[in-house]
């Protein structure tokens, strides 16, 4: 079910696709506790992917090697083509990192912090920053030690974007901010980075926004990434199932996952389409014509295929 983002179809026409950041065989251990063996997944330039997964699956172990911070046990992961380990610094000043971000230096104001990350970053574009500053209406001269936790997030979040780099990497973005900012940021990354053509790749565990946000998923399982798509591509072929008639089929020789009854219904999930699971019924001798198909939102859609503890 992987897909490697090699072409996309945009409006009619195959786009051939630039990855900013590639990573094969990727095995990874802390001591003789193995968190994935083997994982190969690619960012396409341009794209807004998100990494999911329940807690403990590695999204932030996989950002730490993507950032250097940790060497992987095997495999490699290579960003704008070079060694993640090993960036030169041209290509350090092309990604943007948020790691469960919030801002140090928090005795300064708005005004002081934007000026003093502007001195770091040559490529700085303080527009971004003060689009979202000004949404939150606090005044420039605010301490950031005397703001909550949530507004600190948010002026981290526009240190972020005004580095003006070409590929963000955002862990855990959504931290305490509330539905309300969520939405305004949210919107305004997808935005800004289409509009500027920037790669973004995030993790959150809030998968409303991401459907929201995201072009492409990424699911991670324990041990093994599950599928990278188009989440579009996925919503439509990814599907839940119920039926009445309580069957019992061998579920181990059908295309589905997560069989399992409640009260009184047979559920499960599949991406193989609803004439194939009649004709797999059919051919192990059941007849149903009680079959339902439900669309998925991307939340429903993460649960049914991971499954739900
Ligand atoms: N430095 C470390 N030493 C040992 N084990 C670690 C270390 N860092 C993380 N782990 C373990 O590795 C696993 C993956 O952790 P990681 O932080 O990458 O998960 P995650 O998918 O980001 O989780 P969450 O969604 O909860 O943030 C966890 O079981 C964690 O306990």
């Amino acid at each position: 079910m992987i897909l490697y983002g090699q072409t996309l179809i945009n409006k009619g026409k195959i786009q051939t696709m630039e990855n900013v950041i590639e990573c094969r065989h990727l095995t990874h251990y802390y001591g003789d506790r193995c968190i994935y063996e083997d994982l190969n997944f690619a960012i396409p330039k341009g794209r807004i992917v998100g990494l999911l997964g329940k807690n403990g699956t590695g999204k932030t172990t996989t950002i730490n090697i993507l950032n250097g911070y940790l060497q992987p046990k095997s495999g490699e992961c290579r960003m704008f083509g070079q060694n993640a380990g090993q960036l030169s610094p041209s290509v350090k000043q092309k990604v943007a990192l948020l790691l469960e971000g919030h801002v140090q230096y928090s005795f300064m104001n708005i005004a002081q912090i934007e000026k003093f990350y502007a001195s770091f970053y040559p490529l700085w574009d303080k527009a971004p920053f003060w689009e979202l500053m000004n949404k939150l209406k606090i005044a420039p001269k605010q301490r950031i030690s005397r703001m909550s936790c949530g507004q600190r997030s948010q002026v981290a979040l526009g240190i972020i974007l005004a580095q003006n780099a070409d590929l963000l990497i955002l862990d855990d973005f959504s931290m305490g901010l509330d539905p309300g900012y969520r939405r305004l940021f949210v919107d305004y990354l997808s935005e800004y980075a289409h509009a500027e053509d920037k790669t973004v790749f995030v993790t959150s565990h809030i998968i409303q926004d991401m459907e929201r946000l995201i072009d492409d998923c990424m699911i991670l399982d324990y041990g093994k990434l599950l599928l990278q798509q188009p989440v579009d591509r996925f919503l439509n072929s990814f599907k839940r199932y119920q039926m009445t008639s309580l069957l019992a089929p061998n579920w181990k020789k059908m295309p589905v996952v997560h069989p399992e009854k409640i009260r009184n219904k047979m559920e499960f999930y599949s991406d193989a389409g609803k004439q194939t699971i009649v004709q797999n019924l059919k051919e192990q001798g059941f007849e149903t014509n009680d079959l339902q198909e439900e669309s998925l939102t991307l939340e429903e859609a993460f649960i049914g295929l991971t499954g739900k503890y």
